[in-house]
């Protein structure tokens, strides 16, 4: 590890993401921007250009993959979104929309897509997953353990218990974790080849809390591994 860096377990990672956004004052869509802009910066530093294919969850972490699609397209990509359960909620809606005019299609047959794919981003949950993997998630995830492509998690890797890790086995095993804000403490189990942290919005206040390490000039993420 580059740093002596704070490990969260649940409640912590949850209760830093609310005051970042009541004490420090941001909106959720500002995190969620730089959040998903530095999984795209991590993705680039390490694959190629290429089809990528982003699964995106029900909540914040799918939220996080529908801002890096964005990203992953402008640095040349060829993003497509698996979405199968879209909440109701403008912030998603829009982020939804904004994919649309970058002309980043939404996919429904996950087994074509990942034999087409070269890469799979899995934004399916974060530090609020609890318990066992519901529907349709389930099928998802199985089908993600199948492929032979790499997957990049963005935070947590899907169907990992935030403290425990693969406790059930039925987990993803990415090649990259990208955690943001501070790794999570099932991140002491990821066994890829790149770790990397995103999210530099935290302040200096915060970060000395928590022992993050200083970002290289301008880059949005730092490898921790
Ligand atoms: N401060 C930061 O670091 C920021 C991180 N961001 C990202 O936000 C997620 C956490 O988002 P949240 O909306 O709280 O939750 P999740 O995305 O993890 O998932 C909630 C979603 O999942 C459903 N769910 C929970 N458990 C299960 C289950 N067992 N089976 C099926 N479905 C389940 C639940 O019902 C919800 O619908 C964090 O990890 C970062 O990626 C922010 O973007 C910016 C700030
Ligand atoms: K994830």
């Amino acid at each position: 590890m580059a740093s002596n860096i704070k490990f969260l377990g649940q409640k912590l990672a949850q209760s830093i993401d609310v005051d970042l956004m009541s004490k420090y004052g941001y909106a959720i869509e500002q995190l969620m921007e730089l959040a998903g802009f530095s999984v795209a910066e991590s993705i680039a530093r390490e694959y190629p250009v290429g089809k990528v294919l982003l699964c995106i969850g029900p909540g914040n972490n799918g939220g996080d993959g529908l801002v890096a699609a964005r990203h992953l397209k402008h640095f040349g990509y060829q993003p497509v979104l698996y979405y199968p359960k879209q909440p109701e909620k403008d912030l998603y809606r829009n982020l939804l929309t904004q994919c649309g005019h970058h002309h980043i299609p939404v996919v429904d047959d996950l087994v074509k897509e990942i034999t087409a794919s070269s890469l799979i981003v899995d934004a399916i949950f974060g530090f609020s997953f609890k318990g066992l993997v519901r529907a349709p998630f389930d099928q998802t995830l199985a089908a993600l353990r199948e492929a032979s492509i790499p997957i990049v998690s963005v935070d947590i890797p899907s169907g990992w218990d935030v403290e425990s890790g693969d406790a059930h086995g039925v987990g993803l095993s990415p090649d990259m974790l990208v955690s943001l804000t501070a790794p999570k403490i099932c991140a002491k189990e990821f066994r890829g080849r790149f770790h990397y942290l995103g999210g530099r919005f935290v302040p200096p206040e915060m970060a000395q809390k928590l022992n993050i390490p200083e970002y290289p000039g301008t880059s949005q993420c730092v490898r921790l591994n």
